[in-house]
């Protein structure tokens, strides 16, 4: 197990360069199945989740020359191969259920393992996934370790309408679409900014779609897709972490950030907390003065709050990462995640250092911020974003802190404790128990 130790206190200041961002990563990776042709991939992290997928690609043959140092990833399904009876998947990363349509599409079968949960934040629904393949003419048998899916002949496109706008499963029904037979239509599509980047990467293959960012997106099929070179852009998640870093711990740290345009929502929240976001030429900045302080609400009787929901609504990853200026910030927030039912179980694990959180149900959290602070042991779950967000309240807490079981910050953050280092912070990973 991975731990975190953070000798915590001081003001972390300075310029950070985000890495991509894994959930348009993946999905991206998934696609570069759909095409015969070489795909070159400019900024590829070196994260567990990627690994896992090259990994894959490489165990069925495919070409994979990878230089994470430069970030460049050459990638090339020419002599690959599959076979639902002896290969598997990657687990415990939600994005192996992307690799399904490329499968299905050049194999005609495809395996979904048992487990392609992710970070446990609930429910992880694979039905909506399933439905999609059926939709596509994908024929599916349970199996006693996963599901076994099965497409004679080409996948046939539909017009469909989604119960809630699912990212893995918008990314999926573009998947099959990609390369189906006619003309499909997706209505209640996800259009977070790394749907719009795999779209865009999409349409780089050569894929014929309408309507990125939207949703409503129509994909006209076609007989095959081309290769190409594509540079990831910057991780909205890492930005506003490194920001959010720089503002709980009452230092001055810059992100760069070549996509403003997608900031509003999320500087109005920065906002709540008395934390003023710049941004100018390129690069942005968390701008705060004094204590953290939590902007009272005009109307009378209610809590300031933070909703979470499907874009355009603030991101649910995002969360967390505003619960722990939440719990430094002084006045009360109400954090409500519209999204998953079991996120929000670590509301204890604040108690360690002294915070006040309140857990109201499965939904929603408040936080009574601006309480003493001290250092603490506290436990993460596997959850990416609740380890940086423990991580957070630690480092601006004098004194010793461990974070236990850190490790899903490795899943999407490449060199995340470096980073912050160069900042001025005093953390390292401890291999225990
Ligand atoms: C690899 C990847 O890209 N993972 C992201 C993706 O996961 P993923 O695509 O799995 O997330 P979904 O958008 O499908 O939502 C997850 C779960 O939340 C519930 N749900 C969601 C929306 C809604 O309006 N109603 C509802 O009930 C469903 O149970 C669903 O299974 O999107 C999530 C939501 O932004 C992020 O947390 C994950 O980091
Ligand atoms: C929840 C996350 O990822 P996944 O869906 O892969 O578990 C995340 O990136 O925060």
């Amino acid at each position: 197990m991975s731990n975190l130790i953070v000798h915590g206190g001081a003001p972390l200041a300075g310029r950070i360069v985000p890495s991509a961002n894994k959930n348009a990563i993946l999905p991206i990776l998934c696609a570069t199945l759909l095409t015969a042709e070489p795909v070159r991939l400019r900024g590829i992290t070196e994260i567990t989740d990627v690994k896992k997928i090259l990994e894959v690609f490489r165990s069925l043959g495919s070409s994979v020359e990878v230089d994470f140092q430069t970030g460049i990833l050459d990638v090339h399904h020419k002599s690959t191969h599959f076979d639902p009876a002896s290969d598997r998947l990657p687990e415990e990363m939600r994005s192996s259920i992307m690799l399904v349509p490329g499968l299905m599409a050049r194999f005609g079968a495809a395996r979904i393992e048992d487990d392609v949960k992710g970070c446990t934040l609930g429910a992880r629904e694979i039905d909506p996934h399933v439905e999609v393949f059926e939709r596509f003419g994908a024929v599916v048998e349970r199996q006693s370790d996963g599901l076994l899916l099965n497409v004679p002949g080409r996948l046939r496109a539909n017009d469909h309408w989604t119960d809630y706008a699912s990212v893995t499963t918008t990314e999926n029904f573009v998947l099959c679409a990609a390369l189906a037979e006619g003309t499909s239509t997706l209505m209640n599509a996800a259009s977070e900014p790394h749907v719009q980047e795999f779209c865009a990467f999409m349409q780089m293959l050569g894929a014929k779609l309408e309507g990125l960012g939207t949703s409503r997106l129509k994909i006209s099929g076609v007989e095959k897709l081309g290769g190409g070179d594509f540079t990831f852009a910057e991780d909205f998640h890492e930005i506003v972490t490194f920001l959010a870093l720089g503002a709980i711990t009452g230092g001055d740290v810059q992100v760069k950030n070549s996509q403003p345009e997608q900031f509003p929502l999320i500087d109005r929240t920065f906002a709540k907390f008395g934390v003023r976001i710049e941004h100018k030429d390129g690069w942005s900045r968390a701008i705060t003065t004094g204590a953290l302080k939590v902007k009272e609400p005009f109307t009378r009787n209610i809590l300031q709050k933070v909703e979470a929901a499907p874009w355009p609504y603030l991101p649910v990853d995002l969360l967390p990462i505003f619960v722990a200026l939440g719990v430094k910030a002084e006045g009360s927030v109400m954090f409500w995640n519209k999204i998953y039912d079991g996120a929000m179980g670590w509301t204890s694990e604040l108690s360690k250092f002294g915070a006040h959180a309140f857990l109201s149900d499965p939904h929603r959290m408040v936080t009574f911020g601006g309480k003493p602070l001290h250092a603490a042991e506290v436990e993460s779950p596997y959850i990416i974003r609740v380890a940086i967000a423990l991580l957070m309240v630690a480092a601006s807490i004098p004194g010793r802190s461990v974070i236990r079981h850190a490790a899903p910050i490795r899943r999407a953050h490449p060199h995340f404790v470096e980073n912050i280092c160069s900042l001025g912070a005093r953390i390292e990973w401890v291999e225990g128990d």
